[in-house]
């Protein structure tokens, strides 16, 4: 393994490798393996592969948990096999992480239509009794999995390279690294690195209220915070006052950053996460229904109940409104608030 210590001591010595911290030597080995193919296909000789199907992770349950099964390459192969499909397939495998041993663990995805083989995608039934286990749809695994499990089970990556296979100025086919960090057009040479979009979602807070809204796009009965995807050209900041202005026509008098969070869906954005607070007696909502399906005021005892009783699976009934499951970062800013809703008015 070639692993230095910086930049001011480049030699591969036991001696600096041992300076470095266990998380700095993960990192220093994920950037490896995304720089260099010859060291990632290495990796996956023993390396741990999670399987999807169409962007699907497999769960396996036991004793009501569930839990996203790992293959090693062989079993990988062997699979494969099973199913008459030749081991190019693996290819399209991307790196998503690494064991601070460094077992490097990578996504596949069994359902898109392969690349790198001719072959088409594999039948789901039959890969599910095969593996002992069910595809789930990634919103429904997120909310079943722990944080660790959920965060590596992001399908955007996979997405990212089903969508952009081919280069948009040669119209030839480009082809990824074999980390996955990358697609190069053979013919132009232009590289393509994956794309996010920046997106704000704000707490609006009147002091002693919080603003929630609904799309009608949402689940019966939930109420979130106001988000917005960035304008070209907008900082974070302009974003926010921005997205408020145009969705529930108020103007912020107080910003300040929370948290961010990578968000998989409908495709691949960074959620960037703010208090904000109004002006006292400038509460007025006039909602934007080309946006939002209503909006409104709620008190700090409505939400700290929500919050106490949020099942998005059985709240749907009675009625009354629910808020995003524990892992969307509009839970943690809302939850933030309840805690301390000086959180919006306190200085950035
Ligand atoms: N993780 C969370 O807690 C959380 C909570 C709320 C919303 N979100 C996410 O935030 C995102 C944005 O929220 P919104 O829907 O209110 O945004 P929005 O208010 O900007 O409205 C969406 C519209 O913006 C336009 N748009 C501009 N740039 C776009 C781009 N790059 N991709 C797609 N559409 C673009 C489209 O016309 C789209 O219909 C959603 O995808 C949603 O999944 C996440
Ligand atoms: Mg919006």
């Amino acid at each position: 393994m070639s692993l230095y210590c910086g930049i001011a001591c480049r030699k591969k010595s036991f001696w600096c490798y041992r300076l470095l911290s266990t998380y700095v030597t993960k990192t220093r080995y994920l950037f490896e393996l995304k720089e260099d193919d010859d060291a990632c296909k290495t990796a996956q000789q023993t390396g741990a592969f999670y399987l999807f199907h169409s962007l699907a992770p497999l769960l396996q349950k036991s004793e009501q948990r569930y839990q996203a099964p790992q293959y090693s390459l062989l079993e990988l192969e062997r699979l494969l096999a099973k199913f008459g499909q030749d081991t190019q397939r693996i290819e399209d495998s991307v790196l998503i992480g690494c064991s601070k041993q460094h077992e490097a663990w990578f996504a596949l995805d069994l359902g898109l239509n392969s690349s790198s083989s001719l072959n088409a995608s594999l039948q789901k039934a039959e890969m599910e009794i095969e593996l002992k286990g069910s595809f789930t749809d990634l919103r429904k695994a997120l909310f079943q999995l722990n944080t660790k499990d959920a965060s590596l089970l992001t399908t955007a990556l996979l997405r990212w390279h089903d969508a952009h296979q081919f280069c948009s100025r040669s119209g030839q086919p480009t082809k990824k690294n074999v980390a996955g960090s990358k697609r190069v057009c053979p013919s132009s040479k232009i590289i393509y690195y994956p794309q996010m979009a920046p997106v704000v979602i704000t707490l609006v807070s009147d002091g002693t209220r919080c603003l929630l809204a609904r799309q009608s796009s949402f689940p019966k009965g939930m109420y979130s915070a106001l988000a917005g995807f960035c304008d070209i050209g907008e900082s974070l900041e302009e974003a926010v006052r921005r997205e408020v202005a145009e969705e529930v026509g108020l103007e912020l008098e107080r910003l300040k950053y929370s948290a961010s969070q990578h968000w998989s869906f409908p495709n691949s954005s960074l959620m960037i996460a703010c208090h904000a607070s109004v002006k006292p007696g400038q509460t007025e909502i006039q909602v934007n229904l080309k946006e939002l399906e209503a909006a409104g005021w709620f008190s700090h005892d409505e939400v700290a109940t929500a919050l106490r009783r949020n099942n998005p699976y059985t709240q749907q009934q009675n009625g009354t409104f629910w808020l995003p499951p524990k892992l969307a970062i509009a839970h943690q800013l809302i939850k933030e608030w309840v805690e301390k809703p000086s959180c919006s008015t306190l200085p950035a």
